[in-house]
């Protein structure tokens, strides 16, 4: 046993003395909730930086790292049932320890359990160890089966001797941290174990406000860190109290930052719209009613000292480009620059052609900006946009470079934000004097969320798809259909159509992902050998990605072999059937996005979803949803229904925020709940505010002047 002084916030007479299970007797070591991570038992000072490196600087950062999932090592595994590669824990009795000398030492120990054997493979073994693994003693392991040449074995399971006292079945789940390099799980579960040992003392700062029909606020932490039911779901009471707590604190945040922001003088943009209008009798088609009510909107805002904050959401292929046209003529007519910043140089690219091909004929100079650019070209484009030669300067991150500075921006505009860390936007607008703001998404958010938990953006949402669109028909295909798919995707290029070919997505390897997208490009080349082809992905030079993406979109080449890079904002409307091979592997969301890739132009377009069998029913139902939908919202929502709850926890990004526990879409009903409870903190506890703020957002966002 040894002892640890507690106390919730700094040590002096009352501090309550505590006892925590260790294996040796150690001196008192006092530690606090407010304590920093180096008062854990087992944290070193380059602990203490990889911890911080992790946004976890103190012991109460310890509790709010929750597992991204569970292990069930409860119940032991009767040896002669084992399968091989099943994971799961036994105990047996070891009956014999073999030391098999050869090149590389080895031990093979046997276990057994009197329903069978088990053996227990090990490449190397410390004295200590040797000691205590000794034939009559009991082990408890826990890992993975496979089949050896005597029988199933355990290669270096975990392990604990089970004939002593303080051997310790697990009576809960097994939790599993997010981590880092260099940091094990059971160093996570050592330290939580500590911090928990201080949860009751966690100001809660909410009880007074909520009904006593909340649980407490420990007790959803100890639910998530030591779940002795079934794993956790977002329903339990206890899971909501957090989401509800984090989703506040994310409010709270927003809501004070919102306070500086508002009073900053942003340039008053007002014009009479010529530019546009001029621009528009040039355009081959009419903005849709939906356009012209968001153009509506931004122009308002424009027209303020008041910086605009807005968030222009629309579905893949609703027109977007055209709406961030509109804002950017409205800014040079009255001699402002504009920023319009993309996530890969790909859209960058694609977005600056558009631009320059748009806004040309009306004199407005459109400079492209990224990194590959040469010494030369760079020097000179930055004259230009010092000298506000350029009035629209499309690029990547290169944008926000220190050298790049700008006469007069005005206007900053984001193509698919949630890409940039919330950094990178703040460095792009302290380039202007406080410039107005339009971010681009395609990623559904509902509206009730977005002003409540983005109190600090304004929504304009197309709602509705330029005409004449027919929408995409979606098949789902076994892959030992190929010929069927090679007669389709002849008889479309007889008609003079263009193909995208999306390879599987390979998430462990980008190498392994090329290499796919090498043997498909080759297979289709045989296949098809008077087609030319183009083949694209992320690890191409720039240039060249460019010119692959230029000869497609010119048509020189009728089918683009790529990777998961076209999935978002590549337009090539002649495009009209787009194969995905492995699609059972992308989440719903990102096959949305790449099937707006086609359905484009006039023809009737197609996306073959093709999956490797067998298919498993839900993630069949998964993409029976893509077939059955075409609605951004709707497949996001199907998609979280169809998760299952391991799928529930961990770190993912939801739209535009990074949440622990909540999620957006889910745990909508919560968000009512917020503005009332902010109130109320804002009036009777500013402290709790900003307890709140730092326990869960911290240092992980920084929204002043970003919002
Ligand atoms: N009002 C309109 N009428 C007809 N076509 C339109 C209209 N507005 C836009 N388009 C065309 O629709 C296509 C899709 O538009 P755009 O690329 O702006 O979509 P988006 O909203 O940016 O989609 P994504 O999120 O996929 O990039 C383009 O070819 C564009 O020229």
């Amino acid at each position: 046993m040894g002892w640890i002084w507690t106390k919730s916030s700094t040590p002096g007479p009352g501090a309550r003395l505590c006892s925590i299970a260790t294996e040796q007797v150690a001196a008192p070591t006092p530690f606090y909730l407010q304590s920093s991570v180096s008062a854990l038992r087992g944290v070193g000072p380059a602990l203490v930086q990889r911890l911080q490196r992790m946004d976890i600087w103190r012991v109460q950062d310890v509790l709010f790292h929750l597992p991204s999932r569970y292990q069930d090592r409860r119940h032991l595994l009767p040896m002669g049932s084992l399968l091989p590669e099943q994971e799961g824990a036994v105990l047996g009795e070891i009956t014999q320890v073999e030391h098999l000398r050869g090149r590389r030492d080895q031990w093979l120990v046997t276990l057994s359990d009197g329903t069978g054997q088990l053996h227990i493979r090990l490449f190397h073994m410390l004295p200590p160890m040797r000691a205590q693994w000794q034939p009559g003693r009991r082990l408890w392991c826990f890992g993975e089966t496979r089949a050896g040449y005597q029988g199933l074995e355990m290669v270096h399971p975990e392990w604990q001797m089970a004939d002593q006292p303080q051997f310790q079945a697990p009576t809960h789940l097994t939790p599993f941290y997010p981590s880092t390099q260099g940091i094990t799980q059971a160093q996570w579960r050592r330290w939580v174990a500590q911090a928990l040992t201080l949860v009751d003392q966690l100001p809660d700062y909410l009880a007074k406000y909520l009904g006593p029909a909340w649980p407490a606020l420990g007790e959803g932490l100890r639910l998530l860190h030591e779940s002795a039911e079934e794993v956790p779901t977002p329903a339990h009471p206890a899971w909501q109290r957090l989401a509800l707590e984090e989703l506040l604190a994310n409010h709270l945040a927003i809501r004070a930052s919102r306070v500086g922001s508002d009073a900053a003088g942003a340039p008053v943009i007002a014009g009479n719209g010529t530019l546009w209008r001029r621009f528009l009798q040039q355009l081959s088609f009419k903005p849709t009613t939906a356009q012209e009510r968001v153009i509506g909107e931004i122009n308002e805002n424009l027209a303020q000292a008041r910086p605009m904050r807005r968030l222009l959401q629309g579905d893949v292929g609703s027109g977007k480009t055209l709406v961030a046209a509109a804002a950017a003529l409205a800014a040079v007519e009255q001699q402002f620059q504009v920023a319009l910043m993309a996530p890969t140089e790909i859209l960058a690219e694609q977005l600056s052609t558009r631009f320059a091909t748009w806004l040309a004929p009306l004199g407005v100079e459109v400079g492209y900006l990224v990194g590959g650019l040469g010494q030369k070209a760079r020097r000179l484009l930055l004259e230009a946009i010092r000298e506000q030669r350029t009035q629209i300067i499309v690029g990547t991150q290169a944008l926000f470079q220190e050298d790049v500075q700008f006469a007069r921006l005005g206007l900053v505009i984001i193509d698919e934000q949630h890409r940039f860390g919330v950094d990178q936007r703040r460095q792009l607008l302290e380039k202007g004097q406080i410039p107005h703001l339009l971010v681009m998404t395609a990623t559904p958010i509902p509206r009730t969320l977005a002003m409540t938990v983005h109190a600090d953006l304004d929504v304009s949402v197309i709602d509705a798809l330029p005409p004449g669109r027919s929408p995409v028909e979606t098949l789902v295909m076994a892959d030992s259909r190929r010929g069927e798919l090679m007669a389709r995707m002849r008889h479309r290029l007889a008609d003079g159509e263009q193909i995208y070919w999306v390879c599987p997505l390979i998430e462990e390897s980008e190498i392994l992902a090329l290499q796919a997208a090498e043997t498909s490009y080759a297979d289709l080349q045989a296949a098809l050998p008077e087609i030319p082809m183009g083949l694209i992905h992320g690890r191409l030079p720039a240039a060249e990605k460019a010119q692959v993406m230029a000869d497609f979109q010119a048509g020189k080449t009728r089918i683009l072999v790529a990777t998961t890079v076209i999935e978002v904002g590549v337009d090539v409307p002649n495009a009209s059937l787009m194969v995905i091979e492995h699609a059972e592997r992308m989440g719903l969301a990102q096959l949305h996005q790449l099937r707006g890739r086609v359905g484009r132009g006039e023809r009737q377009s197609s996306c073959i979803l093709m999956y490797h069998p067998p298919l498993g029913a839900k993630a069949r139902a998964r993409l029976q949803v893509l077939r059955d939908s075409r609605d951004g919202f709707v497949i996001a929502r199907k998609d979280l229904e169809l998760r299952g709850p391991g799928e529930y926890l961990g770190t993912r990004q939801t739209g535009l925020l990074q949440m622990r526990v909540a999620d957006m879409l889910r745990d909508e009903a919560l968000l009512a709940e917020l503005p009332t409870l902010a109130d109320q903190l804002e009036r009777h506890d500013p402290e709790a505010v900003q307890a709140l703020v730092q326990r869960w957002v911290g240092r992980r966002l920084d929204y002043s002047q970003v919002g």
